[in-house]
């Protein structure tokens, strides 16, 4: 007899007939059928997955997951590893993109410390869960064991039950790690059997000379990497990331709890890519808030067959994306909910 990891658990029900019904209600509403377009198809799949005909969100929370790469020795990014830390002072400062977003929109921000290099246990306000100072140089030899890949997603699975306790409906997670398109760019290479080149871009603004060596080292670590890896959660030991880990199992048990999630740009959706793989049930829970300008975000998207809300030009990760995108949610729901039909208008 096999055991069940906690993440092959089904994902929560969906309802075809809500989704029916609030198809029926859209199609009723003072409007060209289909005139909103994705304002329309995102209170549908809310209707189904909150199986209510008239679905609302009231307790939005946003969980930023951290966590230090090793593969920045080999200089794949244009900003010193410091920066991890110091952005989640940041964060829990309130000076943050995503903390003024958050505060604007009424969502919930908890920031968690998944394994940094510089201490961070001073910092108030963030959630202490290291598993290790930092990945290893992927580049070297696997990014994390199989135990350091375990914990970490658990941790993201144990930060939305605690939300889920609180009420929570509706998930986004956001990240925060100085080298972690790197790994975002080999774990997609991997899972998508992609070329890594393709699926290399920027970050937070290599350019030139410096983008082609950051493209040299992560088609090294690929190859590295691909003759150990027969699984997707290989690939995460391989060239992943703790905040990846924690992200992609936050994604997993909100989709068990029936928790929405809305997914932010390119890191956050190899998570999401990297949980579709080790459970599908979880794809019906994942909207997706925006395109992120980071070039590997596409082949992803189109993997995942998602169509984000949003395109704004953005490559600041943090959940920021998903937190723009989240007021878009809401003005979906409140046409949903608040037009008239032609019924009630006396039109037709
Ligand atoms: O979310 C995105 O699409 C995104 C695209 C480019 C960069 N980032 C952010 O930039 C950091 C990683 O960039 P890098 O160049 O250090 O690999 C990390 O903290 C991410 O939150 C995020
Ligand atoms: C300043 C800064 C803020 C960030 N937020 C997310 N990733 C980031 C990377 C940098 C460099």
């Amino acid at each position: 007899m096999t055991i069940q990891a906690w993440w092959q658990q089904p994902a929560a029900a969906v309802s075809e007939s809500f989704r029916q019904q609030a198809l029926a209600r859209q199609n009723q509403l003072t409007k060209p059928p289909g005139a909103l377009g994705q304002l329309e198809q995102v209170a549908v799949q809310l209707a189904a997955l909150q199986q209510r005909v008239k679905p609302a969100v009231q307790n939005p929370q946003l969980v930023v997951f951290a966590g230090d790469h090793g593969v920045v020795a080999q200089g794949v990014s244009a900003f010193p590893q410091a920066v991890t830390v110091a952005m989640l002072s940041n964060f829990v400062a309130g000076g943050a993109a995503v903390a003024v977003l958050a505060r604007l929109h009424g969502i919930g921000l908890s920031v968690v410390n998944c394994g940094t290099v510089t201490p961070c246990e001073h910092l108030a306000g963030v959630i202490q869960c290291p598993v290790m100072p930092g990945t290893q140089d992927f580049s070297q030899q696997p990014a994390m064991s199989p135990a350091q890949a375990q914990q970490a997603l658990r941790i993201g699975a144990e930060q939305v039950e605690r939300l889920h306790a609180e009420g929570c409906d509706l998930f986004m997670a956001g990240e925060m790690g100085i080298g972690n398109t790197s790994a975002a760019s080999c774990l997609a290479a991997l899972l998508l059997q992609q070329d890594v080149v393709a699926l290399t871009g920027p970050g937070t603004g290599v350019q030139g000379a410096a983008l082609s060596h950051k493209q040299q080292v992560l088609a090294a670590s690929v190859a590295r990497a691909q003759p150990l890896v027969s699984s997707p959660l290989q690939a995460l030991e391989q060239v992943g990331g703790l905040e990846l880990a924690a992200m992609c199992g936050a994604f997993m048990r909100a989709a068990q709890l029936g928790i929405p999630v809305l997914v932010d740009g390119f890191i956050a959706t190899a998570s999401a890519l990297l949980a579709v793989q080790l459970n599908p049930g979880v794809r019906e829970w994942l909207l997706f808030g925006h395109r992120s300008a980071e070039p590997g975000h596409a082949a992803l998207l189109q993997a995942l067959a998602a169509e984000p809300l949003i395109q704004l030009g953005m490559r600041l990760g943090e959940g920021s994306g998903a937190a723009v995108a989240y007021g878009v949610v809401q003005q979906a729901l409140a046409l949903h909910n608040g037009m008239a039909t032609f019924a009630e208008a006396g039109i037709g």
